[in-house]
């Protein structure tokens, strides 16, 4: 784990000292938008059209931000659109690499070994974290995006011309509702789950376990009305940002990053929700337990020097 400085890689892990020993989480760097027509997006430069073959998505199957951006292409049927290489869920002194992890892929794009080389590749003199999703164009040799939430919108309507898949996740007259709900799911549950597992001081890891808490909680409430977080009939891009947190929690949060309270499948509206969205053609697939569980227990040798992976938890999804 590390980040650039001007350009140079630093081997550091998150700096908790200097924030009280709270995880603050920062802010993406890259953020043009890919268009219809290439006009320019809510942010950023234009240029950046539609073109099936023209962009490709780095990953890693462990990153819960990633998956938002895999879950889209499944749901937008936009594999043969947009290509993607994998990372080794495995994260070392370099950060995200290429490597030979089964499932995990070479940099087919530009041919790099580490992930940091493609950041250097669209910024020579990049300051800042490396981290996956990467929304790479072929055409400009640059990082269109790095921000997961950008990327899924970009994905849910920019490309409706070349696929089939016309369903829409973001409906304007849900916009405000979907706009809300994930603000609080975000805070709290999707960055919820990591400023408990990084807090490096007690009373803000317990601070931040029970407010995550209190939000399952007001979900569970919430999924024993309706079938899913904004309307009943079909998932919207809420569901999904809700889901890629609530498909990784047995597995790692409740161990690894101490979220211990109950387990999903402890709650009973929570539990059937993610069943309900596992089972959506197309996801299951993107869904990759063997790298979850490596990626954290492996890289953050902070929180697990021994680098020990656990067997279990069985899990029925
Ligand atoms: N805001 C970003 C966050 C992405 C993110 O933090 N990804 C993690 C992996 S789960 C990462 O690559 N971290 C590497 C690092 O921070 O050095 C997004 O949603 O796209």
């Amino acid at each position: 784990m590390g980040l650039l400085v001007d350009g140079v890689w630093h081997d550091q892990w998150y700096d908790t000292a200097k924030t009280g020993g709270r995880f603050v989480r920062e802010s993406s760097q890259f953020r043009n938008w890919v268009t219809a027509d290439g006009s320019p997006g809510p942010s950023g430069a234009g240029g950046f059209e539609a073109e099936s073959g023209r962009y490709h998505l780095y990953v890693s199957y462990a990153c819960p931000w990633a998956h938002r951006t895999l879950i889209f292409r499944a749901l937008k049927r936009l594999e043969d659109i947009i290509t993607v290489s994998v990372v080794d869920p495995r994260m070392g002194n370099e950060g995200w690499e290429f490597g030979d992890f089964p499932g995990a892929t070479t940099d087919e794009v530009l041919g790099k070994s580490r992930l940091y080389e493609v950041y250097l590749a669209a910024k020579p003199g990049y300051t800042g974290r490396v981290t996956v999703p990467v929304l790479w164009d072929r055409k400009t040799k640059s990082i269109v995006s790095n921000e997961s939430s950008e990327i899924i919108r970009m994905m849910n309507s920019a490309f409706n011309a070349l696929t089939p898949a016309k369903e829409d996740y973001y409906p304007a007259p849900l916009r405000a509702e979907i706009d809300e709900i994930n603000a609080f799911v975000y805070d709290n549950i999707n960055n919820g789950v990591y400023k408990a597992g990084f807090a490096t001081d007690q009373s803000i890891y317990a601070d931040a376990v029970r407010t995550l808490f209190d939000a399952l909680d007001q979900v569970e409430l919430r999924l024993s009305r309706h079938d899913f977080l904004v309307g009943d009939d079909m998932p919207t891009e809420a569901d999904w940002r809700l889901f890629t947190t609530l498909i990784r929690f047995d597995a790692v949060y409740v161990g690894h990053f101490k979220c211990n309270i109950r387990r999903i499948a402890d709650y009973r509206h929570l539990r059937d929700f993610v069943q309900r969205l596992y089972r959506t053609p197309g996801v299951a697939e993107t869904v990759h337990l063997d790298h979850i569980k490596t990626h954290y227990y492996w890289s953050h040798t902070t929180i697990n020097p021994t680098r020990i992976v656990p067997v279990g938890p069985v899990l029925e999804f």
